[in-house]
């Protein structure tokens, strides 16, 4: 059977399963077509690199593991310039540096040892081209379609744990830091830097919650202490099934932002490392979040940026992303 056959029996089958009640109206395969059924794929498009099975896998579960997808090579240059950054030989306007809670809050670190995540890289060209791999793009328009923004870059250095749980990133949806829409074209790609595992606590999702809605996030009662802006999501089902995302370095998983997920505590002496970033559709439009679950974390994001840019906190927080958003491939269209 030629590919194209193959393809479209495979989504057939899908269409099959997702709506049974729509079924009886097939006559033939000719007869299906995206005018008859906009809903069957709600979450991807057909851009011809992803097979059926991984389409599907994403619609119901939302995420896809792509395995080996950045090289050693590009991954030791971004370890390498992670380093001069810590070491303070490179100044990279706009990034933020955060130390973990329990660590600032003890003796003074020196170095990488102290850094627990670098947030907006976006100004620095060798941690920026991650962002730019045309393997991940490939796949990232998948999600977004063609016009793609880097609206938010991290590099995790998660640290071992000082025994306190701070380690832990609480479950939680993405989306609840972003006020833009429509969430079905925002992904993010995360990239193990190194062997990740349940051990140095790797990402845990909940499958199929992306089909949820946007949760209020709020931060967890623990008691250890708990990282600024680490928000969680107040009452999610714990019977939820859920799975340990283990990765080799390199493997790459690409992530719903309603989707619920976290990280564990890092048992082991190394810190973990991986790399990420958020895209968006520029095609995507800012909303207010005013009066929704997102207005607690709207005035800590607008708080911080005034101390940051030395700006008044009149900065919207709409305004603190358009300002880091960074076109990666198309046209800046809306965002
Ligand atoms: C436009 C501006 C940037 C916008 C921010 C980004 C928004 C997040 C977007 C994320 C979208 C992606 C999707 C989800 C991601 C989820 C996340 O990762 S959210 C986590 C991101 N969090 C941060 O980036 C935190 C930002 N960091 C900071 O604000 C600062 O690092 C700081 C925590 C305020 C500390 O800075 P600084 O004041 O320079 O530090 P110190 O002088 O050493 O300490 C002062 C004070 O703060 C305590 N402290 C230090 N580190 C932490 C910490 N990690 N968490 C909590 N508290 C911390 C420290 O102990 C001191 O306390 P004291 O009581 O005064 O002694
Ligand atoms: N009390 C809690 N409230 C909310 N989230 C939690 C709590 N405890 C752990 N988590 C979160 O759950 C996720 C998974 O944690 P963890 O890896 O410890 O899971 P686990 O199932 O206990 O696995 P393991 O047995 O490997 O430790 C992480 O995001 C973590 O931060
Ligand atoms: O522990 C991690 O690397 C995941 C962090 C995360 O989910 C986030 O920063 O949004
Ligand atoms: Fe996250
Ligand atoms: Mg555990």
């Amino acid at each position: 059977m030629s590919r194209a056959a193959d393809r479209l029996k495979v989504v057939l089958n899908h269409l099959d399963r997702s709506h049974g009640a729509v079924r009886a109206s097939f006559t033939s395969a000719q007869n299906v077509s995206y005018h008859h059924h906009p809903q069957a794929f709600q979450y991807t498009f057909d851009t011809d690199l992803l097979t059926p099975e991984q389409r599907i896998a994403y619609e119901k579960d939302g995420f896809i593991l792509i395995r080996n997808l950045v090289s050693d090579e590009d991954i030791d240059q971004f370890r390498k310039e992670f380093e001069r950054i810590c070491k303070r030989e490179v100044k990279v306007p706009g990034l933020l540096v955060m130390r973990d809670v329990s660590i600032a809050k003890s003796e003074f670190v020196e170095g990488e040892k102290a850094v627990t995540k670098l947030q907006d890289f976006q100004e620095d060209p060798e941690l920026f081209r991650y962002c730019t791999l045309p393997q991940i793009l490939k796949y990232v328009k998948c999600f977004t379609g063609p016009n793609i923004m880097a609206m938010h870059t991290m590099l995790i250095n998660k640290p071992p744990d000082t025994g306190k749980k701070t380690s832990r990133h609480p479950m939680h949806q993405d989306l609840h830091y972003f006020p833009f829409r429509p969430a079905d074209r925002i992904v993010c790609s995360w990239t193990a830097m190194e062997k990740v595992h349940r051990e140095n606590g790797c990402l845990v999702v909940l499958p199929g919650s992306h089909h949820g809605t946007l949760q209020e996030h709020d931060y967890p009662e623990w008691e250890g202490g708990i990282n600024k802006m680490y928000h969680g999501v107040r009452n999610y089902n714990p019977d939820h099934p859920r799975v340990h995302l283990e990765m080799e370095k390199g493997d790459t998983v690409f992530f719903h932002p309603l989707l619920i997920h976290g990280s564990g505590m890092n048992q082991t002496k190394g810190f973990r490392k991986a790399i990420s970033c958020h895209y968006a559709s520029s095609d995507c439009y800012y909303i207010d979040v005013k009066g929704t679950t997102q207005e607690n974390i709207s005035n800590e994001v607008k708080e911080l940026a005034a101390k940051k840019y030395g700006v008044d906190d009149t900065i919207s927080f709409q305004d603190t992303w358009a300002l880091r958003g960074r076109l990666v491939q198309g046209e800046r269209t809306s965002m």
